[in-house]
Order: structure tokens, then sequence, then C-alpha cells
């Protein structure tokens, strides 16, 4: 393993341990290697990052996180009021740990088996291995008595390690992923062992009270603890499962989105200028239908090109005056089920075009890179349809940012139900992706939807997104935990508190 710019980096031993610690898989900032060899830290835009920055910097707060390139150790990295703790991953790790156990076993089991998951116990050894370190740095970043915030699948067993090592703490965990059916997650060769991983914390989130309410089902089936009865609420009423003497809290907080800051940055002059010069540069067609995922099998970007296809044939949609641009970040490439997927999607791609594009004039515009936030923003101020198609997906942020970004009141949203999105945003076109006349159906109501009604319809879920932000999020979640048992001395959050309770 090779150490990074070893001035700008600290022996961990020296460091003041913080009183807040986030810990994901990724640090909020990627290690980038350049063509020459050398490295540099680009700032990584998700909205994690933006949500808990605030937090974590009035608390003078740590993240334990992987700098996203293998092989390089790049140590503590002190800021001003934030301090990164890095944990470095081998080829191997990553290859076992990440794209094995969890995008190849635990992605697809928690997204409704879209694909089959691969149960290797090569990959479980890693994950148990690379969990066991991110709990051991976790420990040493935290100050006693400290709260520690958990992120996401890929580290399921750390809020037990970690307890298991430093009991003094107060433990959150949050899933941003769907936590599946009770009879999908019992196909895991290490059920139990997750489940009891997940209960070292004092309090586990999910993002729908369904997700919860399996969760502490499962407490109770497999760890053989007590479970509260009743309903789980959102951002209320929460679950609580007894494990010995402690009591850990279950709830269902929806993530969301900065929409306030990206409700501003899409009313910018240069974004609405740059929103005209795309409809030009597309050929001013009548309607621009608009996707943007990562490129990754649960987000049904093969339904919404199998929809527009028959809508095609079908002469519902007219070619000459409708575009769809499709953008498709690059992800987890690695991965066999992500490979064949993409093959599929790009001749799907083709074949569309082969049929009904003109020489200069693609029906639909597919590009296979990430493009700058600001040129996000420009589309989605352009698209007067937005595809938000998943066969199922935890929340997807890209529904909320879409409606974030329509000020003008313009554009419509057709929006899967499978997505934790949908629960929120009741008056988008909903639709069921494994239904294929409905998807065409709901894609041509939005093209065809007369401007008030679209007016209104977006009044409406602009006011559910501009409240619900991921502040609120993010305080309702830690104000949850602070309300547990085992809290410690107060955060310092920003604005009046949440409803958790
Ligand atoms: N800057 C940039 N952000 C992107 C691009 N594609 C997707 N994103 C962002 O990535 C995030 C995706 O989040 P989400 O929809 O919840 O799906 P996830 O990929 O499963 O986390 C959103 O904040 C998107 O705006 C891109 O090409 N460029
Ligand atoms: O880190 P990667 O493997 O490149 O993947 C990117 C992230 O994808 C997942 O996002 C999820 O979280 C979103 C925010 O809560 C949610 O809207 C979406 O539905 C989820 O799919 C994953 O959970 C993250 O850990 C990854 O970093």
């Amino acid at each position: 393993m090779t150490a990074v710019d070893a001035d700008a980096t600290e022996d961990s031993e020296s460091i003041t341990p913080s009183d807040f610690v986030v810990v994901a898989n990724r640090l909020p900032v990627d290690l980038e290697r350049l063509p020459d060899g050398t490295t540099r830290w680009k700032r990584s835009p998700g909205g994690l990052v933006t949500a808990l920055e605030p937090i974590l910097r009035s608390n003078h707060g740590a993240w334990v996180g992987w700098a996203g390139v293998a092989d390089v150790d790049a140590g503590v990295i002190v800021e001003d009021d934030l301090t990164l703790y890095s944990v470095p991953l081998s080829t191997e790790e990553i290859a076992d740990y990440y794209e094995g156990f969890s995008n190849a076993t635990l992605w697809p089991l928690y997204h409704d088996v879209i694909v089959r998951p691969e149960y290797r116990r090569e990959w479980w050894n890693v994950y148990v291995e690379v969990n066991r370190r991110f709990a051991e740095e976790a420990a040493k970043a935290a100050a006693p008595n400290a709260t520690v915030w958990i992120q996401d699948y890929q580290l399921q067993l750390v809020p037990k390690m970690l307890r298991m090592l430093r009991p003094d703490l107060t433990i959150g965990f949050f899933l941003h992923i769907p936590f599946p059916p009770v009879e999908l997650f019992m196909q895991m060769p290490w059920r139990t062992e997750i489940v009891e991983g997940l209960l070292g914390a004092d309090l586990i989130g999910f993002h729908l009270p369904g997700g919860a309410q399996n969760f502490l089902y499962l407490a109770g089936r497999l760890a053989g603890h007590q479970t509260s009865r009743g309903n789980i609420g959102v951002r209320s009423k929460l679950g609580v499962v007894q494990v010995g003497f402690r009591s850990v809290r279950v709830g269902a907080f929806p993530i969301s989105i900065a929409s306030g800051e990206l409700d501003e940055q899409s009313r910018s002059k240069s974004i609405r200028d740059r929103a005209k010069a795309i409809r030009k540069e597309l050929g001013n067609p009548d309607k621009i239908l608009l996707g943007v995922d990562r490129l990754d099998y649960t987000k049904g970007i093969d339904v919404r090109l199998d929809a527009l296809n028959e809508l095609l044939v079908d002469g519902r949609v007219d070619p000459s005056r409708t575009v769809m641009v499709q953008l498709a970040t690059p992800s987890r490439e690695r991965v066999e089920s992500y490979v064949h997927m993409r093959g599929e999607i790009e001749r799907m791609v083709s074949r569309i075009n082969g049929e009904y594009a003109e020489v200069g004039r693609p029906v639909v515009h597919y590009i296979h890179r990430p493009v700058p936030r600001e040129e996000l923003i420009a589309f989605f101020v352009a698209a007067d349809v937005m595809l938000v198609t998943p066969l199922r997906d935890g929340m997807n942020l890209v529904a909320k940012e879409y409606v974030a970004c329509r000020s003008d009141l313009g554009g419509s949203l057709v929006l899967s139900e499978f997505t934790g999105a949908a629960a929120e945003l009741r008056q988008a076109f909903l639709c069921n992706p494994h239904d294929l006349e409905d998807v065409k159906d709901k894609m041509q109501a939005a093209i065809e939807q007369p401007r008030e009604t679209g007016r209104k319809t977006m009044r409406a879920l602009r006011r559910q997104v501009l409240t619900h932000d991921v502040d609120r999020w993010a305080r309702a979640f830690l104000d949850a935990l602070s309300h547990t048992g085992a809290a410690g001395p107060a955060l310092i959050t920003e604005g009046e508190s949440g409803t958790a309770g």
C-alpha cells in the first residue's frame, strides 16, 4: 500500500478525538489518481455530505471512510474543524467486500432480487474483516461518550463491533437502501449475524416504515429479542427491540436533498441560459424527456426505453417532436450484472435510433459519463418530463432534485411506485414499472399534460420537497438518537428540533 502526501496527513495517535463521528463506506472526498501517478482530493457532491458537513463542523466532527482508490493509505487528514480518517482497502478487499458482498450479495438481495444474489463465504469473511477495520478506526476517532452515526449496507456489522470496543458511545445506524421483505431476507446465510450487527446501535433508521417494520419482526424471529407491537410512523412512533438491558429504537426517516440551495441555484441566469441552449442543441423539440441515474439495473432505464419504443411503434409519440436524454453515470463497472445491463441498454438505445432517428437528430441521446453539477441542474430545468422508473430504490434523490429545480412550475414527473420518494411525492404520475402498459400510459399523460394542471401538481410537489429537506432528515434522526437511553452530550444542530419521538 502506498501512503499519500505525508505532509497533509497525521498519525491518528496524536489527534484529538471528536464528539460526533460519521462512518460511511466512502469519505466525503475521493482521492483521484492523475495520469502522472500523483493523487489529489476531489470533494464529493452527494446529499449526505451537504447534510452532515455543517453539523460535523459545528461539533468539530470526524468522518471515517474509504478514499475511493485501491492500495492507498491516505492516513488521517485534519482540516480546521473536520477530521477525515481514511480506511485503506486493498484491490482484493475491494473485489470481495465492495464489489462482492456489498454489491453482488446485499445490493440485489435488498432490491427484491432483481438479479440473483451470490452467497460466497470468502466474500462474507472479507466483509466481516473490513467492517472490523471500520469499527476500530471509528473507536479511535470518537471521544468519550461521543455520538457515532454509521451509514448504509456496506457497514451493517459495525454497530455491534463498535459497541464491544466502546460501550460508552451513542451509536446510530441509517440504511440508505430498502430493507427487504422477511421472506427474501431469510435467504441470507448470515442473516442472524447481520441482524445482531445492526442491533449494536441505539437507533436504526430506514427510509420507510415498511422496512423498519420488517427489521423489527426479524429482530424477534432471528435474534429472539422482545419487540414492541404497533405500527411505526414517519419520524414518529419508533419501534423498540429489547436487547438485554438495552432498548434499541427502530424508525423511519426519509432522506431528502438540500432543496432550498438547489432551488436558488436553478433560478440563476447562467442555468436558465444553459437550459435554453440545451433545448436548442437538441433541435428545439416540443418535448424533452429526461432520465438521470447511476447505470444500475435497479433504476429501470430499460423499462423507460421499452415504454418509449412501444409508444413510438404505436404512433402515440411523434419522433420528430420528442427527444429523450438519458444521463447514465458509470457505476460498479467490474460487477458482472452491471456489465451485462450496460450492453442491454446500449442495444435498446441503438435500436430506437436505428428505427426512428434522422441524420443529425437522434431520438435518444445517451451519455455514459458523469456531467458537472451545473450542467445537470440545467438539464432538470430544460426537461418537460422527468422519467424515474426504478424497479426498486431506497429513496431516489433525482426525483426530489427535479422538483426543487422547477420554480417555474413547469415539467412533469413520472415516478415508480417502487421508490421511497413515491411515498412523499403522491401527486406525480405514479407508475408500476412491472406493468409496461401503465408506464406507457403515464409517460403519454405526462407528455400531454395541460399546462394549468401541471402547474398545480408541481406546486404541490414543491411544497413537499422544500419543507422536507436533508437538514430536517438529519435533525430528526439525531434528535431521536439523543433521546435514546445511552445518549451522551447533546449535539449542536441548526434550526428547530425534529418531530421524532
Ligand atoms: N454531478 C452529477 N451528479 C449526478 C449525476 N448523475 C447522478 N447524479 C447525482 O447522484 C445522486 C443519485 O442519488 P439517487 O437518485 O438517490 O440514487 P443513488 O445513485 O442510488 O444514490 C443525485 O444527487 C444525482 O443528482 C451526474 O452525471 N453528475
Ligand atoms: O458508492 P457507490 O457504490 O458508487 O454507490 C453510490 C451510492 O448508492 C446508493 O445510494 C442510496 O442512497 C440514496 C440516499 O439515501 C438513496 O436515495 C438511493 O435510493 C440509494 O440507492 C448507496 O446506498 C450508497 O451507499 C452509495 O454510496
